[in-house]
């Protein structure tokens, strides 16, 4: 568990973070989003404590990570893939990172054999493309077998085979009951990774919602398909609703979602053959959501 509590952070005249508060529970995968410069970093670096808060807290399990006596035991991250040392093997690498944490050669293994990487366990660090290197990023996180986890854009430069790669790990940690927190800036991927997001603007927490209740909150329409159009777009009209034929015959509801809908009609004893909500894309959403949190935009250009 993950608990943001008024958490501040200022460099100079740069509010970085403001006042921001939100929860990531276990088992199941958070997104965080915003907009370039939201503050998804800042807060992810003092979780982990390599930037301390200007006031109020982040603590992971009830405690500051300062205070967590065996840090890589209780949280694993992935910040920057591309910061290790080139001179070293991958498995030297993690040697020596689980070395100094009590950890043995046994796990070492057993971390490279998860994210693939056993066949160039004995090859230089420096060699390793991006993707090799973001997998030896999550063999450190994973080696203290921790329960929480943070991501930061981890699937930034990927091919799509390794995006595919980490979401699916991802998940799997979820489903093992573990917290796992990942950073974006794209709604489009948190929608197929993310069970949960949180979205910030400008350092402040502009909403914090399930992936299922933000597709109710921006649903535009309900689709209905019955043989007695004009009879139920009347009853439907009655109670408020707006209603358009759509060229295939079926009814666009506004208004009203698909539960008032079906109760309408079964008042009325017509049959309804089918209700589909319809939703703007969780990307319109989530540009709705942050357009006045922007920190650049490029100015939209005339056709
Ligand atoms: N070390 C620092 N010194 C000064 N300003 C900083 C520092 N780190 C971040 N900032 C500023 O704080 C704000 C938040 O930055 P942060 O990197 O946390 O945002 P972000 O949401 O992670 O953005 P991005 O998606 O672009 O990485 C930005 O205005 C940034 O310029």
């Amino acid at each position: 568990m993950i608990e943001i509590r008024e958490l501040t952070k200022r460099y100079g005249d740069t509010l970085a973070v403001d006042g921001l508060s939100f929860h990531v529970r276990p088992g199941c995968v958070t997104g965080f989003l915003g907009p370039n410069g939201a503050g998804k970093s800042t807060t992810m670096r003092t979780i982990l404590g390599l930037d301390a808060p200007t006031s109020g807290a982040a603590l992971v399990n009830g405690k500051r990570y300062a205070d967590i006596t065996r840090p890589m035991t209780e949280v694993g991250s992935l910040l920057d893939a591309g910061a290790v040392h080139g001179g070293r093997s991958a498995f030297n690498h993690l040697y020596c990172l689980a070395r100094s944490n009590g950890i043995g050669k046994t796990r070492v293994r057993a971390v490279l054999e998860r994210v693939g990487l056993s066949g160039v366990a004995n090859k230089r660090v420096g060699g390793f493309s991006l993707g090799m290197k973001q997998r030896l990023g999550i063999a450190t996180a994973l080696l203290g077998d921790p329960g929480t986890f943070l991501f930061d854009e981890p699937i930034n430069g990927l091919d799509p085979e390794g995006i595919r790669w980490i979401r699916d790990l991802m998940r799997s940690l979820s489903v093992e009951g573990r917290t796992v927190l990942v950073s974006s800036h794209l709604m489009s991927e948190m929608a197929v990774t993310a069970d949960h997001i949180v979205v910030i603007g400008r350092g402040k927490l502009i909403t914090e919602a399930s992936i299922a209740d933000l597709n109710a909150r921006f649903q535009r329409d309900v689709l209905v398909r019955t043989p007695h159009g004009p009879e139920l777009a009347h009853a439907l009209e009655a109670k408020g609703a707006t209603v358009q034929r759509e060229p295939d015959g079926r009814l666009a509801v506004g208004g009203l979602d698909a539960e008032a809908i079906g109760g309408i009609a079964l008042a009325a004893r017509l049959a309804v053959h089918e209700l589909t909500p319809r939703s703007d894309t969780l990307e319109d959403a989530y540009l709705k959501l942050t357009n006045d949190s922007t920190e650049y935009r490029a100015e939209r250009v005339a056709p």
